[in-house]
């Protein structure tokens, strides 16, 4: 992490940077003085120009500067300290040859590059040295050198100030993210050939007069935020980053100002269409805009994507659901794929949710071995060995942290299959886009690598021996150095003499503070020999020697912390993966948000006796029940009974895992008078339960109504779910439009997230006119039907009632019917169904060994490359597998209470 950057004035002076002037202004000839100072001059002006692009650059990338004071000491160039990236640096090198006078300027040029691979050009700075007559005709004067050595250096800091104060700065630089826009720099040899678009503002930083010309530092900067996106957006086609501007600067004045389309904001807008496409408003976003009266309001974009296009995964398809978790990471910037190879702020952005920005070698050569993994996206196991395996190491971790235990299914083997697209964050990476890119761009930065260890943004040293022989790389570092070489900070080992002595961080830090201290000798006009060269390189070389322990320390923490960070990722992507991909979990996506509701029993609201023994009933979901059960002529009593009851419980422990309420209908009438009086609890449910929704109509009702009377921050109270019946055949066969309004409601509007589906079998019957029979044949078609349509939406499907209340039997027959259907639950009525249901729906001891035993088959099978293959007789393949998770979570769940 860059804990060092702030910028600090110290009073060096021209003098202490670049030695006296000589010879001296006493014997002086004014023609050599004259050209010992244009080539002074021209030293500075190489200096000033990769300092203030270091200074820009870094001002873009939003980290604070905190550099300490260095006063008197301070030989800073310029008297601003800063810490120089050594991949800025080395992009200065790789685009420019020749720095002014020798070139006529430099610019450097900023994009703003958002995730659907648009480029809007932002604002160009450019040093250059213009030489006209009265420059030609100035005379040298040895109190001019350090005259404009001082202004250079205000010049500079004028540029800081004003790196802060342009609109990219104050609007764009911190919302930077992957799900939206980044920012990215181009270093020219030349004059910008960006459009910053009509309006734009152009200013001189500063003009100052030399004998070789007029030092002058521009700034121009775009005013107008928009991006025209009927222009094709920069992709794979562009191989140079100069066709991507050109593209960006056919933009037109008149096709930016398109009318009827819609606008999108660039915090809110571009990352709405980031996470999905149904994640979009169902009101238009031009007729319902963000809060213009937000602090934080963005200046608006303009784009082309209609809604229309958006509905195509925002209806009825399981699409629907799917697309909330796919999209953020399918939308991601994909760096080497859209991003032209000599935009290097986009690599070092990547590395922010990449996890790392160049690979190493052993890395490399695992993640173009999981190609074929079944992770389809972004994410593989890097502490795995060639054939999928994880490494001796990391098992030996995983027991020091004792984490085997936490897992689902005993000691972590091979579980290749086990990762979660998107889960990158620490160093598990998609390495096959930035090793390609790495070995087309061959450039000095390959001298360093960046990673992130710990999820923060770290500096990584690259030993190229140790790579070779598979070592642990990567390394935290926190220093100011100002080159390639970054010093590690580790905290100091216990025991360790080192530790006393200030912790081998420090020591290291001095060490190599002290070797790349600027020589004291340093002029350029008296080369140092190698008399004087040569011992001291000796020097040096004696004093890393005697500190080889320093060394040896440092790589040993290095392994260590690295170890245990890795571990603590691939517990952390195992457990995220099983949540996410487990149809059990309902589309929840943290496993701990899972409510089991295999009996889901109703307790009538108007019977106080009842309500009475809710916080001892077992039942993994109880209902306080407003409808069915209760009277015309007791609603009243119920509601009012209810309501007590939720600010009464809220004192005890439930033994449930889910307290509901069921209200009436909309059809009923009642619903609102229902909602009126429930809300004047002050203790929610966790669960609103509606029956009897016949249609997306009566989802906007229920909507309307609980808006009206719950107000804005209840209704999006996030905690609280949502659970609707299905009960008449118009109902069933409209399922998948009110299933997917239900989840858009929550998803657009924050309404109450659907968990789980209720079919309503006695309603059900009355309303197709069936007769109920104890073998339910009549629901047959129904209840798959019902079963089918909640699980394309990951949503809980839970069985019909059995109203035989002494048929043991039967209930259990039913249960076990439902539960193989693909159910997750059954409501029961009376106390003695629950524990029936329950162990019903809770897989048998045989059927875990089976599923625990599966999983491990799954994963030793997978890292030797085979999909199916036989386990007890049977043919295993993923859907089996994704059973046996099932089983497995259910049990984890269940026991937790
Ligand atoms: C098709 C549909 O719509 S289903 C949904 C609507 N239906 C319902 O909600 C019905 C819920 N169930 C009930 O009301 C009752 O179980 C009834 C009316 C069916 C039977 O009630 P009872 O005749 O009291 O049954 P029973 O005498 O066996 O009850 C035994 C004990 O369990 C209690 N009990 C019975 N059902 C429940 C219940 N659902 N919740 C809490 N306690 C209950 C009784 O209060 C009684 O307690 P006690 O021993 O302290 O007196
Ligand atoms: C439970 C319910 O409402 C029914 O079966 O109709």
């Amino acid at each position: 992490m860059r804990t060092n950057s702030t910028t600090s004035f110290g009073s060096s002076s021209a003098d202490e940077v670049l030695g006296p002037m000589s010879p001296s202004s006493a014997t002086v000839d004014m023609n050599a003085l004259q050209q010992q100072g244009r080539k002074r001059i021209a030293v500075y002006a190489k200096t000033f120009t990769m300092r203030f692009i270091q200074c820009v650059v870094q001002s873009r990338m939003n980290e604070k500067f905190d550099l300490p004071c260095m006063l008197p000491q301070s030989r800073d160039w310029f008297n601003v300290r800063y810490s120089e990236m050594g991949e800025i640096t080395a992009q200065v090198k790789k685009s420019i040859s020749s720095y002014p006078p020798d070139a006529p300027c430099v610019s450097v040029d900023f994009f703003l590059y958002t995730h659907e691979g648009e480029i809007l050009p932002l604002e160009t700075w450019t040093f250059s040295i213009e030489s006209d007559e009265a420059t030609e005709s100035m005379a040298f004067h040895k109190e001019d050198d350090s005259t404009l050595y001082h202004q250079l250096g205000t010049l500079l800091k004028s540029c800081i100030c004003a790196a802060r104060m342009t609109p990219m700065h104050r609007n764009y630089v911190k919302k930077q993210s992957a799900e939206t826009f980044i920012i990215l720099y181009k270093v020219n040899s030349s004059e910008s050939q960006i459009d910053l678009g009509q309006d734009s503002k152009e200013m001189v930083i500063g003009s100052l007069p030399s004998v070789i010309g007029n030092i002058r530092l521009r700034l121009a900067y775009r005013t107008k935020m928009q991006i025209d996106r009927t222009i094709t957006p920069p992709g794979n086609q562009y191989d140079s980053f100069q066709q991507v501007s050109i593209a960006s600067a056919g933009t037109t004045p008149d096709s930016r100002h398109n009318v009827g389309t819609p606008m999108s904001f660039c915090d809110d807008g571009i990352s709405h269409f980031s996470v999905s496409p149904s994640s979009l408003p169902i009101t238009s976003p031009v007729s319902s805009p963000p809060d213009f009266g937000s602090p934080y309001r963005s200046p608006v974009f303009k784009t082309s994507r209609s809604r229309s296009a958006s509905a195509t995964s925002d209806g009825d398809s399981i699409c629907s659901a799917d697309a909330v978790s796919a999209s953020p990471r399918q939308n991601k910037f994909f760096h080497s794929q859209m991003i032209p190879s000599n935009m290097p702020f986009a690599n070092l952005l990547t590395m922010s949710y990449t996890g790392t920005l160049y690979p190493l070698k052993e890395e490399k050569k695992e993640f173009s071995q999981s190609d074929d993994s079944p992770c389809d996206n972004d994410v593989n196991n890097c502490n795995m060995n060639n054939s999928g395996n994880y490494t001796d190491e990391l098992k030996e971790t995983l027991k020091d942290l004792s984490l085997h235990d936490d897992l689902p299914f005993g000691p972590l083997e091979t579980r290749n299959d086990l990762c979660e697209p998107g889960e990158s964050k620490k160093t598990l990476f998609n390495l096959n886009e930035v090793v390609g890119e790495r070995e087309e761009n061959s450039s000095p930065v390959e001298m360093s690598q960046r990673t992130i260890v710990g999820g923060e943004m770290e500096n990584t040293v690259k030993d190229e021996e140790s790579t070779q022989n598979n070592e642990e790389n990567v390394i935290n570092i926190s220093d100011d150095e100002d080159s390639f070489v970054k010093i590690p900070s580790f905290g100091p080992i216990a025991g360790d003499a080192t530790a006393e002595n200030g912790g081998v961080d420090t020591q290291l830090g001095e060490l190599l503070a002290s070797c790349k201290a600027m020589p004291e000798i340093l002029s350029f006009s008296e080369p140092i020999s190698a008399d004087v060269l040569i011992p001291n390189i000796m020097t040096h070389f004696e004093e890393f020697s005697r500190h080889q322990c320093v060394f040896d320390q440092f790589v040993a923490e290095v392994r260590e912390t690295h170890r245990k960070e890795f571990a603590r990722g691939v517990v952390q992507m195992r457990w995220t993966w099983l949540s996410r991909n487990v149809s059990q979990f309902a589309g929840v996506r943290d496993a701990a948000k899972y409510v089991p509701r295999r009996s889901l029993l109703y307790v009538p609201a108007s019977n106080e006796k009842m309500l009475a023994k809710v916080p001892r009933i077992q039942a993994d979901c109880v209902v306080l029940e407003l409808e069915d059960s209760v009277a015309m002529t007791a609603k009243t009593k119920a509601r009012q009974q209810a309501a007590k009851a939720l600010d009464t419980y809220s004192n005890e422990r439930l033994e449930c895992f889910e307290l509901g309420l069921r209200v009436n209908s909309v059809s009923s009438g009642l619903l609102e008078d229902d909602v009126k009086e429930i809300c004047k609890a002050e203790h929610l449910p966790q669960a609103f339960m509606v029956p009897k929704v016949d249609s997306p109509e009566d989802l906007a009702t229920i909507f309307d109504i609980f808006r009206t009377n719950y107000g804005a921050t209840r209704i999006t109270d996030t905690n609280t779910r949502l659970v609707i019946w299905i009960e008449s055949a118009r109902a069933l066969l409209d399922m998948p439009r009110i299933l997917s309004s239900a989840l858009n409601l929550h998803r657009n509007s924050g309404f109450f997230k659907l968990d789980a589906v209720v079919f309503g079998s006695d309603d059900y019957c009355a309303d197709i006119g069936a007769t109920r029979s104890s073998h339910g044949t009549e629901n047959l078609f129904a209840r798959q039907k019902f079963v089918a349509c909640c699980k394309a939406f990951q949503l809980q499907a839970i069985d019909s009632v059995y109203i035989d209340i002494k048929d043991t039997d039967g209930l259990r027959r039913q249960s076990d019917e439902g539960r193989s259907w693909g159910f997750t639950g059954k409501q029961t009525i009376h106390p003695s169904q629950v524990a029936v249901v329950q162990e019903t729906f809770m897989p048998p001891g045989e059927k875990v060994e089976w599923a625990t035993e599966l999983v491990h088959a799954y994963s030793q099978h997978e890292s030797e490359g085979k999909g199916a293959f036989q386990f007890r007789g049977q043919m295993i393949d993923r859907p089996l597998l994704l059973q046996a998770l099932n089983l497995i979570q259910l049990v984890e769940r269940v026991s937790s209470r």
